[in-house]
């Protein structure tokens, strides 16, 4: 059965500083992709660090029967994999270790050394990237280093699989190439996919539930086509705005002006 993500009335903070108050949102679900979109400061990120357990949050965040409030970086670690907006830099491995690093850091027990290398390997293949295997994570391009973070991610094979904007250095053909692959991945694995993306038109084509976030509050909560609106548009962006199908039926966000 798909696994299923349930936050109820949770509360996320730096210091005394409330990013996200009592947020409750019906359980996402596996096997698709989930796009987590809204305006700058709206607290994305926050929101995905606090289901990484990376920042302390208050309320519930339950995977299915497993409360990971509770749990520690490690225990969340084991169900949930974050990629973050910032890639890391200087680091003297090439991408195939670095790969690698990342499934043996997850520690899965069951997994030899040759099982876990070709594990690593495909997964550079899937994303186009296995000409990078012996380079060096430090000479890489930044379109490379998010192909080689995301790598890292996916390798893992986590239930719950968060991305904050990973496709926010890549070209046009790799924005593609990394969507197709992210939502063949929810599919296939059943597992739960939450991306935070800034263009509409892509959440709207690759994920079949979009959460608007404004101010850390669901501003909108739905598949594209309810969820992204001229009105919500207009209200959480500021921008006048038609929303409208293209001849493949994808939904397409014009923006005439901001007001
Ligand atoms: N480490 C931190 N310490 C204090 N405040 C922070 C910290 N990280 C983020 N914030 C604040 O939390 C708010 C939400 O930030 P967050 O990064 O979650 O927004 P976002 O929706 O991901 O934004 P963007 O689209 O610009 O990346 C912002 O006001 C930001 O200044």
């Amino acid at each position: 059965m798909a696994p299923r993500l349930a936050i109820e009335g949770l509360s996320v903070g730096y210091g005394r500083r409330r990013i996200i108050e009592d947020l409750t949102l019906p359980a996402i679900s596996g096997g698709g992709v989930t796009a987590l979109i809204g305006p700058n400061a709206a607290g994305k990120t926050t929101l995905l660090r606090a289901l990484a357990g990376l920042v302390p949050a208050r309320g519930s965040i339950r995977l299915d029967d497993t409360e990971l409030t509770g749990l520690s970086v490690a225990g969340h670690a084991r169900h949930v994999t974050y990629m973050p907006q910032a890639l890391p830099q200087r680091v003297a491995l090439t991408v195939f270790e670095a790969t690698l690093s990342a499934l043996m850091s997850a520690r899965d027990e069951t997994l030899s050394t040759a099982g876990a290398q070709a594990r690593a390997f495909a997964t550079l293949e899937r994303l186009g990237i296995a000409d990078l295997a012996l380079r060096g994570l430090d000479e890489l391009s930044g379109g490379q280093r998010q192909l080689a973070s995301l790598a890292q991610s996916i390798v893992r094979e986590p239930t719950v699989l968060l991305l904050d904007e990973p496709t926010s250095a890549l070209d046009i053909h790799h924005q593609m190439r990394v969507m197709q692959l992210v939502e063949e991945l929810a599919r296939e694995r059943s597992i739960i996919v939450i991306i935070v993306l800034h263009d509409i038109a892509q959440a709207a084509r690759y994920a079949r539930r979009i959460v608007v976030l404004e101010r850390g509050a669901v501003a909108a909560d739905g598949p594209p086509g309810a969820a992204i609106t001229p009105e919500t548009l207009a209200r959480v962006y500021r921008v006048e705005a038609r929303v409208e199908r293209c001849s493949q039926g994808f939904l397409q966000v014009i923006v005439d002006r901001a007001v």
